[in-house]
């Protein structure tokens, strides 16, 4: 095992018959944090849960910080923090009723000294008889991920955390995952959100189920071999669909007041964009970006993500 916090082997999971995850295998060193990403529906959430003894497999193997997952769930959930979609608070008891359940539900020693110094550092002393459910979002986050590293987990899995919240909290709350990763902590994110998955130390792809790509954001763009071009100027935007149709490009968007168009073939793609009715733009090779290359992986998966 090493120095690894996960790692699995064939992680299947079907649901009544229809498979949601396929054969996942992976390896996550303890202390990194982990981006999982895909479209909706992809298995990140079946997937997190697999790995770490919340969810029994249908198929596949493997060890959670050095227990196996399937037979000691009850060790590994001791060990490891869980911040689900939803925040899960009783919106109707106070902020100190809240950590105090969450101390009572690890029978932590010195549940109210814990919990005094939960609410310091979180600034909240001031406020710990007001209701959670009147927490603005931001807040509210903090207050999850405070509850759910009370008793200081190996590994922490945060579902989307930061769904709905204003780019400042997420900062706040990115600086303060770090802080925890470098304490020693393992953490695995899903997330949609591509400025959160260039904070990853790594990030892992899911599509169907299958996983897709992994490894440092930077290698998983290069590996994608995608190529791209740009073209601004005031009509680009009315191109965007005469390209979609060409042959060899994968994806066709107006972003950020240029036209993007991106695929995985350069001879076919250059061809597209050096069409006579292009002829007025001035295209220019640029670097893709991860929502470029999330964009074709998709396609390339058949998915659709306005679908779901
Ligand atoms: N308990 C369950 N019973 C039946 N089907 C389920 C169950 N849990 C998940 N699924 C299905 O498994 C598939 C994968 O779901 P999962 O929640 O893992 O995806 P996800 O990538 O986390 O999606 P999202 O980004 O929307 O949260 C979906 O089709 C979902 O409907």
């Amino acid at each position: 095992m090493g120095d690894m916090a996960i790692q699995v082997r064939g992680l299947v999971k079907a649901f009544g018959g229809k498979t949601v995850v396929n054969g996942v295998d992976l390896d996550v060193p303890q202390g990194q944090v982990w981006g999982f990403l895909g479209p909706n529906g992809s298995g990140k959430t079946t997937t997190i849960r697999m790995m770490c003894g919340l969810l029994k497999p249908t198929g596949g193997s493997g060890k959670c910080l050095g227990y196996d997952i399937l037979k000691s769930a009850a060790e590994i959930k001791r060990r490891t923090g869980y911040m689900t979609q939803k925040f899960s608070f009783w919106e109707d008891l106070s902020i100190r009723e809240n950590l105090m359940f969450v101390a009572r539900m690890y029978d932590l020693p010195r549940k109210n000294a814990v919990v005094d110094e939960t609410l310091t550092k979180l600034g909240l002393t001031q406020r710990q008889h007001q209701l959670a459910g009147a927490l603005s979002g931001g807040w509210k986050q903090r207050l999850a991920l405070a509850a759910v590293t009370m008793h200081a987990p190996k590994l922490l899995l945060l579902d989307e955390p930061t769904a709905g919240v204003d780019p400042q909290a997420r900062r706040e709350f990115w600086d303060e995952i770090h802080e925890l990763a470098s304490s020693g902590m393992t953490v695995l994110v899903s997330t949609h959100y591509m400025d959160e998955a260039e904070r990853c130390d790594k990030i892992a792809y899911l599509a169907h189920g299958n996983l897709i790509t992994q490894g440092r954001v930077q290698d998983v763009i290069d590996e994608s071999r995608l190529v791209t071009f740009a073209a601004s100027g005031a009509d680009v935007r009315k191109h965007v669909q005469a390209l979609t149709d060409i042959a060899g490009v994968d994806n066709a968007s107006y972003f950020g007041s240029a036209l993007h168009v991106s695929g995985t073939h350069r001879d076919l793609l250059e061809k597209a964009v050096n069409q006579p009715e292009f002829a007025d733009l001035n295209w220019q090779e640029i670097k893709p970006d991860l929502e470029d290359v999330f964009i074709a992986l998709m396609r390339q998966a058949g998915v659709d993500a306005r679908k779901h």
